[in-house]
């Protein structure tokens, strides 16, 4: 029997994308998402009121395509924008043009270790997770395979979901299984903004009930004292689930720190912005968390996340990325040590379930009474369309 030859790739395109999708935090005017959420800016009462004013939203959206032989594409979007696509055309490309998809270590490889002298996080690591999230949905589409399948099949028939947003009320009715409410207050507004943190949990703890997850997500915030008094106050007056990324991603002896003073029972956790198989090793070596969360679209893509989730398993530590659409969901649905999902709540309320990265993914599944079957993923690929309707900007080409 002969051995599968894939046509090799023949353009590299990368383009961006404003307005929501990837780049979510990229909204409209009175969006949950941008209302005075606590963040490492929010020392500077300018910077409090909206994350957009410090620029969370400047990059906007990165859309990797590219195109094989046979005219068959694969694309993926990621956050990282005009730098993003720069990277990509002029730096990444090199090592993808004439060659195989099948080749996917390889190129990963040869992307990190030419980009290390500047990159190894953030921007680089975006750019590089957008090329190998494209390399696996061209690899599936040539095969005619959805990406959950070429990684070992589903051990589960269906992903559940916990909400990101403001109303885990809502989120419970909807049929998640927990909801996760961003942080308000840091340690700049001091002991009253402690209290309405509180008082917002309690709140929403009275809505819920007792058996319904409650987490705060505090986006690094936080600093190691304010933390630990936050975590002892939420578990013990509100019976917080976890208490996620309270400190800088850097401060790796904070959250080791953090790890110890927190109550027993309530879980630390954080990665969303680390990357690659060294970073989750610092955060699981040092004991900093009980649940890492890398974002499939920021810490290297699908061949760096099997390299980190199969670490994390080694070590019994839960592996639940962060909320990246049908990116994280192929992941998930293969592996014991993540048994849950993530869904960030994209309507403004958020009182609807609306695809996460709506508009520019055609067919993106979204949770039905706070779940996904595994055969609604049963597409090629990761089973998604690029919605060409919208505006797509190349700035540069290879
Ligand atoms: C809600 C958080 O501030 C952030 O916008 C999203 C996030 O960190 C998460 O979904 O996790
Ligand atoms: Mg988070």
């Amino acid at each position: 029997m002969a051995i599968v030859q894939l046509p090799k790739i023949k353009h590299v395109r990368a383009f961006t994308v404003r307005g929501g999708g990837a780049d979510y935090h990229d909204q409209g005017a009175g969006h949950w998402i941008d209302d005075h959420i606590a963040t490492p800016m929010s020392r500077y009462p300018e910077y409090r009121q909206s994350r957009q004013s410090f620029g969370i939203n400047v990059l906007g959206t990165l859309v990797v395509e590219l195109e094989a032989e046979d005219g068959t594409t694969g694309f993926a979007v990621t956050t990282g924008g005009e730098p993003a696509a720069f990277i990509v055309e002029k730096h990444l490309s090199r090592f993808l043009i004439g060659r195989s998809p099948q080749e996917y270590e390889k190129i990963w490889d040869q992307m990190y270790f030419s980009t290390q002298y500047y990159g190894r996080k953030g921007l680089v690591v975006n750019a590089i997770s957008g090329v190998d999230l494209a390399l696996w949905d061209l690899l599936g589409k040539l095969r005619g395979e959805p990406v959950y399948h070429m990684l070992g099949g589903a051990v589960r028939d269906e992903l559940q979901f916990y909400a990101t947003g403001a109303r885990p009320d809502i989120a419970k009715e909807q049929g998640f299984i927990g909801g996760k409410l961003p942080l308000h207050h840091g340690p700049a507004e001091g002991l009253e903004g402690m209290d309405r943190n509180i008082a917002l949990l309690a709140d929403m703890r009275a809505k819920c009930g007792d058996d319904f997850w409650l987490m705060y997500d505090c986006w690094m915030s936080l600093d190691l004292d304010y933390a630990t008094r936050l975590a002892h106050r939420a578990w013990h007056e509100c019976g917080l689930k976890w208490i996620e990324e309270a400190l800088s991603p850097d401060d790796y002896w904070g959250y080791a720190q953090l790890r110890k003073n927190a109550p027993k029972g309530l879980l630390v956790t954080t990665g969303e912005h680390e990357a690659t198989r060294w970073g989750f090793r610092m955060l699981m070596d040092m004991e900093c968390c009980d649940i890492i969360q890398p974002d499939v679209g920021w810490c290297g893509g699908v061949t760096e996340l099997i390299k980190i989730a199969n670490y994390a398993d080694s070590r019994g530590v839960l592996m639940i990325p962060h909320g990246s659409s049908v990116y994280s969901y192929h992941f998930v649905i293969t592996r014991h040590n993540s048994p849950f999902a993530e869904f960030l709540m994209m309507h403004p309320g958020p009182t609807e379930v609306v695809p996460m990265f709506a508009p520019q993914l055609l067919g993106e599944p979204v949770p039905r009474n706070g779940r996904i079957r595994a055969s609604e993923l049963d597409k090629p690929g990761f089973g998604v369309e690029l919605n060409r309707d919208i505006a797509l900007h190349r700035p540069y080409s290879n």
